[in-house]
């Protein structure tokens, strides 16, 4: 392919390293694109979708989206959020799952009016300054590129404001959240302006629909069950699905075989609750792929 030929494709920013990278890498396999990189490769191009795929660093995915440098990229809410950058977020991918707190050592600092005058560690300086700037808090932001936890152990800040996720990273540090969390944030996809009618869009649409396609996939479970015709109002408001259930008349009198989506982490819990309205012969099937 010419460089030329190049201008035609998608761009598409991915995570190099890090908590974004491996499952991002993982959901576009899933959804059958060729993002496999043989030797450290700095860019992939998946010729039959269109899509040239850069592995970025995930700190500045945002700014290159933002910037129109790429046309998508895959990164987190809190990483946008520090960026300041104009991009539009499309999707939410289910990974990558943390608060955004401030921590300190127990008994020290308990509440964020405290805060103002302490030394304060972070990597997200944007991020923290406005939320500070917003609550009326004056603070000397340090800005460090990780293992922020640390600053507290070494005397470099009283103060730190880090993703959370299990609270280990804080606990080892010999610190506590406090606060109200700055933010929740996960793995998101963000787009900056591509044109609605270029060549582009239609690769974009594709990429969008089956990556929501993957996710719904991975989040639903299709449930099958017989239920007595007395109890079929139960059994939709159990099991309602995406829009409604399929339900067939058995050739038992006053039976229906019921058919729907569940979300899999309610499955056993609605499966005891169907038994609880007299169905029977209930089983799920897990889902390879879906299509709204
Ligand atoms: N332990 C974690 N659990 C869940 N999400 C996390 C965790 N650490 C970072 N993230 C999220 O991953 C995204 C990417 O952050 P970042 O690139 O700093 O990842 P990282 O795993 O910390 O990588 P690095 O090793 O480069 O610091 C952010 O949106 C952040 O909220
Ligand atoms: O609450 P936890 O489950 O402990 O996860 C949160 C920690 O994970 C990330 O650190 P990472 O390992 O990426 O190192 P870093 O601080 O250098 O980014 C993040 O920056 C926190 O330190
Ligand atoms: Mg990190």
């Amino acid at each position: 392919m010419t460089p030329h030929e190049n201008d035609m494709l998608l761009r598409v920013a991915l995570p190099n390293k890090g908590s974004l990278s491996e499952p991002a890498i993982s959901l576009l396999r899933d959804a059958d694109y060729q993002v496999r990189r043989e030797n450290r490769e700095l860019f992939v191009i998946d010729a039959e979708h269109g899509i040239q795929f850069f592995f970025l660093r995930p700190r500045d995915i945002a700014r290159f989206v933002g910037d129109g440098a790429v046309d998508l990229g895959i990164t987190g809410q809190d990483l946008l959020a520090d960026s300041g950058a104009a991009a539009e977020e499309v999707l939410s991918l289910g990974f990558a799952r943390s608060q955004f707190r401030l921590a300190a050592r127990p008994g020290a600092i308990s509440d964020l009016s405290q805060v103002d005058g302490q030394r304060l560690a972070t990597s997200y300086p944007t991020l923290v300054r406005k939320f500070l700037a917003e609550a009326g808090v004056q603070a000397t932001v340090i800005t460090l590129e990780g293992a922020v936890e640390n600053a507290v152990e070494l005397g470099l800040a009283t103060v730190v404001a880090d993703v959370v996720e299990s609270g280990l990273s804080l606990r080892n540090a010999g610190l506590e959240p406090f606060g109200p969390p700055l933010l929740t944030s996960e793995a998101i996809m963000v787009r900056g302006a591509v044109h609605r009618h270029s060549a582009k869009a239609a690769a974009l649409d594709l990429l969008v629909q089956r990556l929501q396609g993957v996710l719904h996939a991975r989040t639903y479970a299709l449930i099958e069950y017989n239920c007595p015709e007395r109890s079929l109002a139960d059994a939709y408001a159990l099991t309602p699905g995406l829009e409604a259930p399929t339900v067939s008349k058995l050739a038992e009198q006053g039976w229906y075989a019921v058919r729907s989506m569940v979300e899999r982490s309610k499955v056993q819990k609605v499966m005891d609750q169907l038994k609880g309205i007299g169905a029977e012969g209930i089983f799920t099937t897990r889902l390879d792929a879906f299509r709204a």
